[in-house]
């Protein structure tokens, strides 16, 4: 990994305007996906230096949201114009740790950028309001105000843009942070907070500790210190996240596991349709969370769908994410990966067909050839799991209200999309689909305007928008007797 800017590559932590390394001098190997290598070692931190980061961000906090909006604004706007001079690094630091192809990385660090560059603006809009009181004696007003020590617990696919967020937002309202990336992509949280260094955050204000999940997010969670704590993840994790601060009743936003349904009804625009498939399924290689999960298919143009976009699927490149043209990297792990086999593998066994893909690709590792399969039935693995790989099962129906009812039928409610030339249609499917966000004629719907997140066990909350600054802040009513 040749960066332009070698300082970006940090192998400590930073703390209270500090890099430290581990208490113990530990630390945790962080390894390229596509090759297995060794690529680099960070601190392998717990409690005690968590205890200290929440601490720093505590101390920090009084002289940080005393700043004005616009002095907290300017600052992130350095911040920006930072990632996005080093954008080039950030990617390669984004492939070499999470794999993903080096085109996708660099549209993740604009990604990440534009959450900043948004709450810079939105930390000035964060208004109140004033009430007529029923009470000719008093006078009523509504304030808001920052949280306070907020925490961060961030996924590995998106290692920087889950980061931004976040913290952006956060940062925006007066609060400070401590955050903990996943340990398979530490190398790029530390990379931005080297940036956010040199952007001329004080210290403490933003703070990142790698290592134990478990004894750095249990610290986390239990400490009356920290007001509120922003999770994207797995749902399984999330829920004992949630667990884990009740006993200080934190604020929580969860963004949580997803099953994406998406439909092409008869009246679709196959080549679209097809576009939109190839990018909600393929994106980071099937690892993210609003990645299609299901392919929802009507009877009348499912063999004309399912042979286009398998023959497009199959032209997809893969190979290291760093290397010319390649579409698909590898899974981030051999769990990934055995997940990926698992699903196809009980498919096949209830009688789907393999139009694409459905094994390792030569490459070996962690490669897994883009795979789609039609013929897929309810009673496969595949239907309730999300796969979180390179896998598009192909499912059929014959009329609106059972695609409705089989898309619905899932525990998860993050993102949906569907194909349809219908208007009636696209309103009677957009507002029966219990999803909070839901793509229409299109397979791409992230940015940093809209809301995003998810009902039901998707998680609670928004991110991004003029709705995600609302969870960093807090409500003061101010009742005024005026005599
Ligand atoms: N809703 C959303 O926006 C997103 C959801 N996800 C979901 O996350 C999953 C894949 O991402 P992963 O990183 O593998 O998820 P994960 O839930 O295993 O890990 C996410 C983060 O939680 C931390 N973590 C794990 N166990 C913990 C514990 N006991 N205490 C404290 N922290 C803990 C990890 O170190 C990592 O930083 C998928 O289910 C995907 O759908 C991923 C990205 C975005
Ligand atoms: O982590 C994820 O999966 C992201 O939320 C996906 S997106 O924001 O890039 O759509």
């Amino acid at each position: 990994m040749n960066l332009q800017n070698p300082g970006l590559l940090r192998s400590t932590n930073l703390i209270d305007g500090k890099w430290v390394g581990a208490d113990s001098g530990a630390t945790l190997t962080v390894v390229d996906p596509a090759s297995g290598e060794r690529i680099a070692e960070v601190p392998r931190c717990g409690a005690a230096e968590t205890r200290r980061a929440i601490a720093a961000a505590d101390a920090a906090l009084p002289a940080w949201r005393a700043l004005t909006a616009r002095q907290r604004g300017q600052l992130l706007l350095a911040w920006q114009r930072l990632i996005l001079d080093h954008a080039d690094d950030l990617a390669a630091l984004i492939t070499a740790e999470g794999g993903k192809p080096l085109s996708e990385a660099r549209g993740e660090a604009t990604y990440g950028a534009s959450f900043v560059e948004w709450f810079a603006e939105e930390g000035k809009r964060t208004y109140g309001e004033s009430i007529p009181s029923p009470n000719p004696a008093t006078r009523l007003l509504v304030v808001k105000q920052p949280v306070g020590v907020c925490a961060a617990i961030t996924p590995w696919n998106f290692p920087l843009a889950m980061i931004t967020r976040k913290v952006a937002p956060a940062l925006a309202a007066g609060c400070t942070v401590v955050v903990k990336p996943a340990e398979a992509t530490p190398l790029t949280a530390l990379a931005l907070a080297a940036l956010a260094e040199q952007a001329g955050f004080p210290a403490g204000v933003l703070n990142v500790v790698t290592g134990d999940p478990v004894a750095i997010g249990g610290e986390l969670c239990a400490s009356p210190i920290v007001k509120k704590l922003s999770f994207t993840g797995s749902t399984a994790v999330g829920r004992k996240l949630m667990a884990q601060c009740a006993p200080t009743i934190k604020k929580l936003s969860l963004e949580l596991g997803g099953n994406a349904p998406f439909i092409v009804f008869d009246d679709a625009d196959v080549d679209a349709a097809v576009e939109g498939a190839l990018v909600a399924k393929y994106r980071n290689t099937g690892q993210t969370c609003v990645c299609a999960n299901r392919f929802l298919v009507q009877a009348g143009i499912y063999e004309d769908f399912a042979s286009r976009f398998a023959a497009r699927a199959a032209e997809l490149k893969v190979g290291a994410g760093s290397e010319p043209g390649v579409a698909q990297g590898p899974l981030i792990n051999a769990a990934g990966l055995a997940k990926v086999e698992a699903h196809v593998a009980d498919a096949l066994a209830k009688g789907a067909r393999v139009l694409c893909g459905g094994a390792r690709h030569a490459r070996g590792g962690n490669f897994y050839q883009p795979t789609v399969l039609a013929d897929v039935t309810r009673d496969m693995q595949v239907a309730r799991e999300e796969t979180f790989g390179p896998l598009a099962p192909l499912f059929r129906f014959e009329r609106e209200e059972e695609a409705v009812a089989m898309a619905n039928d899932t525990e998860f409610g993050l993102a949906a999309y569907f194909y349809s030339r219908d208007i009636g249609r696209a309103w009677r499917v957009g507002e029966a689909l219990e999803y909070g966000m839901v793509g229409i004629n299109t397979g791409l719907i992230s940015n940093e305007v809209a809301p995003f997140g998810g009902i039901k066990q998707s998680g609670v909350g928004r991110e991004g928008s003029k709705y995600g600054i609302e969870e960093y802040l807090e409500v003061k009513y101010l009742c005024f007797a005026v005599g």
